[in-house]
Order: structure tokens, then C-alpha cells, then sequence
């Protein structure tokens, strides 16, 4: 897309009372007012992109958020300089969403805009300096200085100039007025060029001239030809196979992808004389990147149990927006969302359906797929730029008119949603923890559906807190509950294998219990299927001098670098510093360097001395970097190339194998030691969850959990699966000490490279806001867990709000009163505060 407009300067004010307010991709608090030339005034619609001058120089594509007839007080408006779009990029109910979402998590509202946009929808654009094509030096009435001939000089050879040129060419950074000047004396044109970063993917294919293909003689004669020219004929070949337009020829026009026509090891100089002989044509064309496929999948029968929550699903819909799916793990959720899916559908609205972002690349979704098929786009973060985009497009078309998709699809253009559904909607990764907006996509799903006037389906085998206090104590949401697995398949059955008791008993094998063992070999010797699960968190591997103690530690935070094994390598998590592992302490110079913490790499190693003849797999982020990286572990392990699969958080996402009979926790007492209020929900969600995985089919499960607090509550809370009973135990904590769902929690992290300028920022912010008459409580500043990241010291604020709309809005609106006047003081202008609504 090419635009060419003239430059703000040549419009003058013609009087005009249209304004409007632009969405800018910068961060500022509010959105910009411009105003619209006459000419341009019938082109305004909200959700359009435009391009407008912002500050001095910089040009920026920003999208009309609102029109009005109110000049801006505090500035003059200046002209909008383009519009790009007739169909408007974004709908209105789109930036409602925004709006809503900028004020509710206290961030920018070109922050949501970056954040809801591909980037190959947002647009490059650049200032450019042509000749004017009527410029004539000679005839020209005006005397050019000095360096206004050199621009002209330059554009003699040149056909055009970027501002960057024009300041090299001169020397100087202050090139504006001069270029006005040669806009003013007629010499020169601005312009911009705008380009639109998203690019169609394009495939180069090959069909045989139409002559040939239609007439069987002159293919006859061909064979004849290339008799003798083995390689030319066998491309030939391969493209009658491919392409039979024996029986055809009208198959011959779309051809054949000239990737695969070649993929047979044919060379490309065969492929080139055949083209050059007449025989093949080559030609371009646009294809889609995301596949079309097609529905497969057979009629599926209800049980009565799933007939059963649909019919009280839709019933608590008629008075409710929000229904929260109770269902224990594998008692046949999906089916249920595949009926409401298909009944929203037929009465033509839009479904998205969210998923956690590593179970988007799984089973669930091949199975949407054999149902959906070509109906069903996939949004998801490991997909290039340029797929989303067309997802996108997809959604304004119709040709998706169902998403399933990671927290990001809830930004896609959709205009008519009849319902929601957000499938293990306790998952922690719904919230998005940098950067800005730092939103939950559960809780904004809700309010967009509100938006839309839809319903929202919240499914999970262990509900987060907070939904199920809305579908019991408040009644907000109404509640359906499955609590029998579908089919044949029960429960499994728990066993807490004691690792105190089996140290004393010299039972332990490089860190399993003999119940580990037993239940592992019994699976293994039936060519049954192992899951075995280390949680992540407090588990990264660190490399310690066994001598004086030294660990390695980041140069830039206050953290301990992890160990990587396979790249022998100190990383930090945080800012991705890394260092080579030393050979010797670099403290004491000694040469005792050994490894601790328990990574998943240490279990694979225990499990392969254990159980030499076992084919052993593991997950985690080390082995799923790569796009398919974690889908290619599930294949193997789900067409049995892999016995034990050894995973962090990964394997426990919605994973449906039939043949997985055990699942062993190994080191159930790590779960339990989240630093927070949360940490009892976490770790009931996390255990119940890997639990799951195990005995899904006929065959009976066990679920294995090493420990040595076999008497921890929590444990035999898990063992019964009494969720009910697991919450009422902690909700009644959560009252007594002021934490959520009672009350609205608000993080604010205060940030500076200086120490002391951090803590004195922090505390008066602290004083500031004690000030503000809402009911709170307010903990800190404190030193944050880790206090420094990046060379940034940071302290953190924790703010306990009264759960009223009214107290939010009156706490938010005075807090971003309060930080501009803080980073308005000097010394505290560099000062960052990171305010965080409902962190995890
Ligand atoms: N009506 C049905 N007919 C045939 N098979 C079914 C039916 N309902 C469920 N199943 C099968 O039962 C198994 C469990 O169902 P599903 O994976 O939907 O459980 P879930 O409730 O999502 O569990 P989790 O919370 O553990 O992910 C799957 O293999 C599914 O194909
Ligand atoms: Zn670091």
C-alpha cells in the first residue's frame, strides 16, 4: 500500500469541527485528539488507521478511537494526515474492550493496542523527500541557499530522500525548517511511504502448457522427447501422478507446488529446461498458511451424565452470563464444549474458546479439528507473525467463525460472539505477567463477552478460587457439576510413598522409594505407560563448590544462575545473562564443583540407571523450544516409542493417553512450598491435575507421591478429591487474613537503578497512598523477593482493596494522579512504577 500525502504544513486550518482521538502506540496515558481536514471528513470511521505527526518528527499510524466536535483544551489539535483504512482494522466493540481494559489493569491504551495487534498489521512509515515535478531550477522565482541546493542536488541522483538522508547530507539534526522551506519554494514534495508489514505467503507452482495437457497426442510425442533424458522424465512422471489430466485436464490449471514437484530429489536445472523447452510454465500464487482441513470426525452419543450438564448449562444461561463447569478430570468436558460449540454456530454467532497456552498444541485441538475443521482457526503464540494475521483476517471474513486460542486470541475482531468458553480456567498462565497490560484472560473473556452480550463457559477440573466463590457465595455464576469419569475409567488410586521411612529402611535408589519403583516396573512389564512429574518452581538446577559453598550468581539480579546440562552452560531465568560452567570455584580455586537442585535432566538419569531397558522421554522447556519440539515428544509418546515421560507442568495439561496406568510425583513437598497465599490452591490444583493423567481408559491407575510430610493435610484432602471440603478449609483462611477472593489485591513495584531513589520513591508513593478514602490496607514498600533485576532495584507495595467497583475505580483513578506527580519531582524522574491488578 502506497499513499501519498502532503504535508501537515500545506493544510491550513480550515475551521473544520471534526476531531478525533487517536489510539497511539506510545506510551501515553491518554488518546491524542486531531483534527480532520474537510476532504478527509467523510472518509472518519472508528477503528480505522490513520496517520498522524506526533511530536516533531515523528510520523505514526494510530487508530481513531473517537469522534467528536471538542477541540482539546490543553493543546492545538493538529491534522490527521492520512487515512489508511475503508474497512475500519478494528470494530467499535473492539475498542470499548481496549478502553475498559486500559482503565481496569492501569496501563496505556496504546500499550492494549500493541499488545492486541500483530505487529504485521501495524504499520512502518517513514518521512520521504521527492523533487517537485514541476520544479525547474532555472525558472524558479525564489533565491535556494546554500543547503537547499545540496538537498536538490542529492534528489537529482536520487529519487527520493529519507529525513535521515537529508540530515546526513547536511550534517545537521535541525533539517525540518529547511525542508519547508523547499516545500514553501515549490522545490520538493514530503511524503510518506507507508508499508504494510504483513506479507501473503506466496508459492511458486508449475502446470504444463495448457496445449499439451489437453491433447494427448502431443503428450504422447513428449514421452518420445524426453525418452533418453531420464531425469526430465521424471519430473514428468511425478506430475502425472500428481495431476493425472489423462483423465482431467482441467486438473492442470491450479498445478502443482513447485516444492514438492521437486521433493523427490529432482534437480531444479531438469525442472528449468523443461520450462525453457515449453513443456512446464511456472506461475505465482497467493496460498493460505494455515491449512483447511477436513471434518472427520463420526457422531459422538452423550452420556446421560454430559446430556445432563448441557441441558443445566443452558438452563442456569438463561439467567446467568457466566457458568462454571465443575468436571473431575476426564469426565468428558471437551464433548460437552463441542455440542454448545456447534448449537452457538448454527444460530450463526462466533465461539472462542481459550485454552492454556501449552495445551493448545495438543489433543484437544486435533480433536476440535476432526469436528470443526476448516470452521476452526488456531491462535497461537509459537505462530509467525504473519499466520496471526491471517487468523485475523480469518475472523473479519467468516471464515472463522470459531478460535481456539491462547489468552492473546481474546484481542481477535470478532463482532458477534455468542459464547466464551475458557477450558482449565484455573490456570495460573492466563495472566499475563509482562509486559503491560498485565491482564487476566479469564476475567477480560468475561467482560468481553458482557460486551458482546454473550455467555461464558469457565470448565476445570479444580476451579480457581475466585470462580468458584462466584458460582457459590455470591451466586454470580452458576455452577454445574460432573463428578464420575466418562465410560469405564475411575479415579485412580493414590499411594504416598514415604521418603523418611524408606532412608531409614535403606530403601531409597538414587532418589526413588521402592513403592516408585514396584508400581513403575508392574506398568513397564504390562507395556503400560509412565508419567513422572517434578514441578518447576524452586527446582532449577544450580552447580555449588562443595569446598566453600560459591554459586554462581547473576551479575545483573539477585538470583542464582540455573545449570544447563545440555549446553554446559550458567544462565539466569530472568535477563538471559549466561556464562560458560567454570571448570574450578572461582572463589576458593578449587575443583569440587558439583550439581544440585532436582531438574527433570537428574530424574532422567535416576529413572535410566533404574530401568535400563526403558525408552525414557522428557519435556520441559530445554526439549520444547522448538515449534514443534513439544508436540513431537507427544506423538512419540502417544504411538508408544516412549515408556517414561518425564515432565515439569507440561505433561499435566488436559493430556488424554489410554495407556498411562502410573504417574508418579517425585517430590510432592516442593509443590507445596509456593512462597504465598495461593500456595494451597496451587498445590491442589497441581496435584489433582497430574493425578488425572493416570488410568483414563479401563485399566485402573495409580498415582505415586514421594514425600516426607505423609501426614500434610493437604495430601489426603488430594487422596479423597473432596474439592468442597479442600475449600472450604482454605476460603476460611483467605476471610480471616484479608486475601482474595474477599478482597481486590493491587501490586505496585517501584524502580530505579539507584537503590536509595527506589526506596525513597516507594515510600512516597507509600505516604501518598494512605492518603486516598477508600477502605485498604496497605502492605510494604518491602525489598522485592528478588530485589534487583536487570541493574533495576525494586520494591513492592501491596495494596488489599475493598471489593466495590466504586473504591477500584476512585484508588485507580488517584494512583496515576499520584505516580505523575511523583515522577514529576526531579530526582525521581527515571523512576518506573509497575502497577499489577489482580497479580497471580
Ligand atoms: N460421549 C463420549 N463418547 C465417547 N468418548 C467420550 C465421550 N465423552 C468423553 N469421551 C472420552 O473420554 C475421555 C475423557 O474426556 P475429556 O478428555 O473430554 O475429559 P476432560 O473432562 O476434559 O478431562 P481433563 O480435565 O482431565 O482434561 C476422552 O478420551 C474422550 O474422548
Ligand atoms: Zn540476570
Amino acid at each position: 500500500m502506497e499513499s501519498l500525502i502532503t504535508h501537515p504544513d500545506l493544510f491550513p486550518d480550515e475551521g473544520n469541527n471534526t476531531f478525533a482521538d487517536i489510539i497511539l502506540p506510545v506510551p501515553i496515558p491518554r488518546m491524542f485528539t486531531y483534527r480532520i481536514p474537510t476532504a478527509l471528513v467523510s472518509q472518519v470511521q472508528i477503528g480505522a488507521r490513520v496517520i498522524v505527526q506526533f511530536g516533531r518528527k515523528k510520523v505514526l499510524t494510530g487508530i481513531i478511537g473517537k469522534v467528536h466536535s471538542k477541540p482539546p483544551k490543553a493543546y492545538e489539535a493538529k491534522p490527521i494526515l492520512d487515512i489508511l483504512d475503508e474497512q475500519p482494522t478494528v470494530n467499535p466493540l473492539q475498542i470499548r474492550f481496549w478502553v475498559w481494559m486500559a482503565e481496569y489493569y492501569c496501563c496505556h491504551i496504546g500499550e492494549v493496542m500493541l499488545a492486541a495487534l500483530p505487529s504485521g498489521l501495524r504499520l512502518s512509515s517513514e518521512s520521504k523527500v521527492q523533487l517537485h515535478p514541476n520544479f525547474v531550477a532555472e525558472e524558479s522565482p525564489y533565491p535556494l541557499d546554500a543547503r537547499e541546493e545540496l538537498i536538490l542536488e542529492a534528489l537529482e541522483n536520487r529519487a527520493e530522500l529519507s529525513y535521515e538522508d537529508c540530515e546526513k547530507i547536511l550534517g545537521i539534526k535541525t533539517i525540518h525548517p529547511i525542508l519547508k522551506s523547499l516545500v514553501y519554494k515549490e522545490a520538493i514534495l514530503i511524503f510518506e511511504r507507508v508499508q504494510d508489514k504483513y506479507t501473503p505467503k506466496v508459492e511458486t507452482r508449475i502446470r504444463l502448457k495448457q496445449e499439451i495437457a489437453e491433447d494427448k497426442q502431443s503428450l504422447e510425442q513428449l514421452f518420445e522427447q524426453l525418452s533418453g533424458k531420464a531425469k526430465q522424465e521424471s519430473i514428468l512422471l511425478k506430475y502425472l501422478r500428481d495431476i493425472p489430466v489423462f483423465n482431467n485436464p482441467s486438473l492442470n490449471e491450479k498445478g502443482l507446488d513447485k516444492a514438492s514437484l521437486l521433493e523427490e530429489g529432482d534437480s531444479e536445472s531438469s525442472l528449468k529446461t523443461l520450462i525453457k523447452n515449453g513443456v512446464f510454465e511456472s506461475f505465482k500464487q497467493v496460498v493460505n498458511r494455515i491449512d483447511e482441513t477436513e471434518v472427520t470426525a463420526g457422531e459422538i452419543i452423550l452420556s446421560e451424565r454430559q446430556e445432563l450438564a448441557i441441558s443445566e448449562i443452558k438452563s442456569h444461561f438463561d439467567t446467568k452470563s457466566t457458568v462454571l463447569l465443575h468436571g473431575i478430570t476426564g469426565s468428558g468436558k471437551t464433548e460437552i464444549y463441542i455440542q454448545l460449540i456447534k448449537e452457538v454456530l448454527d444460530s450463526g454467532s462466533q465461539v472462542l474458546m481459550l485454552l492454556p497456552e501449552i495445551a493448545l498444541t495438543t489433543q484437544i485441538v486435533s480433536r476440535l479439528k476432526q469436528v470443526f475443521g476448516g470452521q476452526m482457526g488456531v491462535y497461537h503464540s509459537k505462530y509467525s507473525d504473519n499466520e496471526r494475521v491471517e487468523v485475523w483476517n480469518g475472523v473479519i471474513s467468516g471464515r472463522f467463525p470459531f478460535v481456539v486460542g491462547v489468552r492473546s486470541s481474546i484481542f481477535l475482531p470478532f463482532d458477534s460472539l455468542g459464547m466464551i468458553i475458557v477450558d482449565e480456567e484455573h490456570e495460573s498462565s492466563y495472566k499475563q505477567f509482562d509486559p503491560a497490560p498485565r491482564f487476566q484472560a479469564r476475567d477480560s473473556a468475561i467482560m468481553l463477552a458482557y460486551f458482546h452480550q454473550a455467555k461464558t463457559l469457565l470448565g476445570s477440573a479444580t476451579p480457581s478460587f475466585e470462580s468458584y466463590f462466584n458460582a457459590t457465595e455470591t451466586q454470580k455464576y452458576g455452577l454445574v457439576e460432573l463428578s464420575e469419569r466418562y465410560g469405564k475409567s475411575n479415579l485412580p488410586k493414590f499411594h504416598l510413598a514415604d521418603l523418611g521411612a524408606d532412608k531409614r529402611k535403606n530403601l531409597l535408589k538414587v532418589d526413588s522409594t521402592r513403592m516408585m519403583r514396584e508400581k513403575i516396573q508392574e506398568a513397564l512389564s504390562k507395556q503400560e505407560q509412565v508419567l513422572i512429574f517434578q514441578n518447576r518452581r524452586g527446582y532449577s538446577p544450580y552447580i555449588q563448590c562443595e569446598d566453600c559453598g560459591w554459586t554462581g550468581q547473576c551479575i545483573q539480579c539477585d538470583v542464582s544462575l540455573t545449570y544447563h546440562q545440555f549446553a554446559e552452560e550458567l544462565r539466569c531465568h530472568y535477563c538471559g545473562y549466561k556464562e560458560k560452567v567454570p571448570t574450578s570455584c572461582p572463589a576458593c580455586g578449587g575443583s569440587h564443583l558439583t550439581t544440585m537442585g532436582m531438574g527433570t535432566e537428574r530424574i532422567e538419569e535416576s529413572l535410566s540407571l533404574l530401568f535400563p531397558e526403558a525408552r525414557i522421554g522428557r519435556m520441559d522447556l530445554d526439549t520444547t523450544r522448538s515449534k514443534y519440539g513439544y508436540q513431537k515428544l507427544l506423538d512419540e509418546f502417544g504411538s508408544g516409542h516412549i515408556d517414561i515421560l518425564v515432565g515439569t507442568q507440561m505433561i499435566t495439561k488436559g493430556l488424554d493417553f489410554g495407556n498411562v496406568t502410573v504417574v508418579g510425583v517425585w517430590d510432592g513437598d516442593r509443590i507445596l512450598n509456593f512462597p504465598d497465599f495461593r500456595s494451597g490452591e496451587r498445590a491442589y490444583q497441581q496435584i489433582t491435575q497430574v493425578a488425572g493423567r493416570a488410568g483414563r481408559r479401563e485399566a485402573k491407575g495409580n498415582v505415586i507421591i514421594q514425600t516426607r510430610k505423609a501426614d500434610e493435610a493437604i495430601y489426603q484432602q488430594v487422596i479423597k478429591g473432596d474439592y468442597l471440603e479442600f475449600y472450604q478449609h482454605e476460603i476460611h483462611e483467605r476471610k480471616k487474613f484479608y486475601y482474595p477472593p474477599y478482597v481486590k489485591l493491587i501490586k505496585i513495584t517501584t524502580r530505579h537503578s539507584d537503590f536509595k531513589t527506589a526506596e525513597k520513591a516507594a515510600m512516597d508513593l507509600h505516604r501518598q497512598m494512605a492518603g486516598i478514602a477508600v477502605k485498604k490496607i496497605v502492605l510494604g514498600p518491602e525489598k522485592a523477593l528478588i530485589g534487583r533485576i536487570k541493574n533495576q532495584y525494586q520494591f513492592e507495595s501491596l495494596i488489599k482493596l475493598d471489593r466495590s467497583g466504586a473504591s477500584q475505580t476512585e484508588f485507580k483513578t488517584q494512583i496515576a494522579q499520584i505516580q505523575e506527580q511523583i515522577t514529576a519531582k526531579p530526582e525521581f524522574r527515571s523512576v518506573r512504577f509497575i502497577v499489577d491488578v489482580d497479580p497471580n
